[in-house]
């Protein structure tokens, strides 16, 4: 199994305390990896910082031939204000990396068609982001970061806030879109039904450390 990402011998602290001593693990390329762990054990935090480090490409501890560029992270849902002034369209449309190219061009207008179709925005494509449902925003946060083409996409509780049916909806569009590409996806919740039915590993945060497993598959 290829790797996307290696962390090793790394120490995580915090201005009081010591998150993590001495984190060794892998990140499965084209795999989705469940980033699990109690409130409060330092998810987020070592996610920022393994960013962070590869931002400023210090990787004393973190190995990857990813481009920064090639990563997205996609946060729990954020407010946005019902008079936003953007549709989803355009909103969408901000993930397009190379902004020297026509906004118009055919090649574009194409990738972010396909976006909104495999994100299900296609019909409200044209309505204001502001006036979206909550599970209709986070696809469209999703959708956005799809544009980018993403070699490694980080869900951060992206689906907390969703009711079953969208929550679902989302990690099968995700599986579906790993099975046709080199996506590789960390998902960090603390939903077992999620992690259960999508997971193919998870990373367990724990007592100052970290154990990954390989899930049996149920879907
Ligand atoms: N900039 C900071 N300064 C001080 N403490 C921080 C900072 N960022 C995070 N922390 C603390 O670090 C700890 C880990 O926070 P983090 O958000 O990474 O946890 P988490 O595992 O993602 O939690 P949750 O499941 O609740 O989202 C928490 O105790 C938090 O208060």
């Amino acid at each position: 199994m290829e790797n996307i990402l290696t962390v090793s011998h790394l120490d995580l602290r915090i201005p009081d305390r010591l998150l993590f001593s001495d984190l060794n693990f892998s990140f499965p390329k084209n795999q989705l990896t469940c980033i699990t762990g109690e409130n409060g054990v330092g998810k987020t935090t070592l996610i920022k910082h393994l960013l962070n480090d590869l931002e400023h490409s210090r990787n004393q501890h973190v190995q990857t031939k990813l481009d920064r560029n090639k990563i997205q992270y996609v946060p729990q849902l954020r407010n946005i204000d019902d008079d936003y002034p953007l549709c989803i369209r355009d909103f969408v449309a901000f993930g397009i990396k190379k902004r020297r190219l026509p906004w118009n061009s055919g090649r574009i207008r194409r990738k972010i068609a396909l976006i909104l179709q495999e994100t299900k925005l296609t019909k409200i494509a044209d309505h204001p982001l502001g006036h979206a449902s909550g599970g209709e925003k986070q696809r469209a946060y999703l959708a956005q970061a799809l544009c980018a083409e993403p070699e490694l996409l980080i869900l951060d509780e992206a689906t907390a806030s969703l009711d079953t049916v969208s929550k679902n909806f989302l990690l099968k569009m995700l599986k579906n879109i790993m099975q046709k590409t080199d996506l590789t996806v960390l998902f960090i919740t603390h939903d077992p039904e999620l992690i259960a039915k999508y997971g193919d590993y998870e990373l367990n945060l724990h007592d100052h450390t970290a154990t990954l497993t390989k899930k049996e598959a149920q879907n």
